[in-house]
């Protein structure tokens, strides 16, 4: 595996009882990028961040990470590897503060109190969200939590960091900013995976695109290419994105 690949999978596939989510799916994410991971609702894209972060142990298939083989490794431990991940429901604990929240996160580098908050409130202000440090979490707006859901990922140091959605149900201005937020992060020298439903936030963000449909790899190639690939037209996109 060349040394530009960060994270590999080999025919992922993850059965459901009597349904396929995954089905022998074979990805590469490059150092450095960012990858659009998109496609249909129930296309399986939720199931591949998980399967790569570690909530489950795929039915078939190896995923690898800096070339180590990680396919049954438990979720803390790729964390500890530099694999992060956001939830499409942001997990925060309200009643606690926001910085105790990024805390969770800090505590993956810093066994140290003390310095796991210094570093909650550093991330907090790349972030964006210094200003809401001794807020309770359970007081913020719905796209600050998507914020702090970002921040507790990125308080863990990854390489890899995998958003689902974040940018999805913001206005114009939260989703610009959206958008400055993740580049940021990339100019960190984090690997970014972002499952996106939003195609003017493809479009504009991502490098690469990794098109899913009823839980196999459609299609792959740059956003121009996917937005005329006539098979992601007929499965996702529809007419409106033929002329994009
Ligand atoms: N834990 C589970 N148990 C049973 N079925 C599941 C489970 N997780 C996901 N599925 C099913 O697997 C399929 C793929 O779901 P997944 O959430 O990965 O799709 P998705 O592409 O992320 O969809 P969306 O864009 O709506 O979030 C769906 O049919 C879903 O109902």
């Amino acid at each position: 595996m060349s040394s530009d690949v960060l994270l590999e999978t080999r025919g992922v596939t993850q059965r459901f009882g009597g349904l396929t989510a995954n089905s022998d799916v074979s990805i590469s994410i490059r150092r450095g990028e960012i990858l659009g991971l998109i496609g249909p609702n129930g296309a399986g894209k939720s199931t591949l961040f998980g399967a790569i972060a570690g909530a489950r142990v795929p039915t078939a298939g190896m995923i690898l990470f800096e070339g180590r083989d990680i396919t049954r490794l438990p979720a803390a431990e790729r964390c500890r590897l530099g694999i992060a991940r956001t939830f499409q429901v942001p997990r925060s604990f309200d009643s606690m503060s926001v910085v105790e929240n990024v805390m969770i996160g800090a505590f993956v580098r810093h066994a140290n109190a003390t310095m796991a908050r210094a570093a909650a409130y550093d991330t907090l202000d790349f972030v964006g969200l210094g200003g809401r440090a001794e807020t309770s979490a359970g007081q913020l707006t719905p796209p600050e939590k998507r914020r702090l859901e970002v921040a507790r990922a990125i308080a863990t140091e990854p390489k890899l960091l995998l958003l689902d959605e974040v940018l999805t149900g913001l206005t114009p201005s939260e989703a610009r900013l959206g958008v400055e937020l993740v580049r940021k992060v990339q100019g960190r020298g984090i690997t970014v995976v972002m499952v996106e439903h939003v195609m003017e936030i493809v479009m504009q963000l991502v490098e690469r695109a990794i098109v899913l449909n009823l839980g196999q790899l459609l299609a792959e190639g740059a956003p121009a290419e996917i937005v005329r690939n006539e098979a992601v037209i007929a499965a996702y996109l529809g007419d409106r994105h033929r002329a994009a």
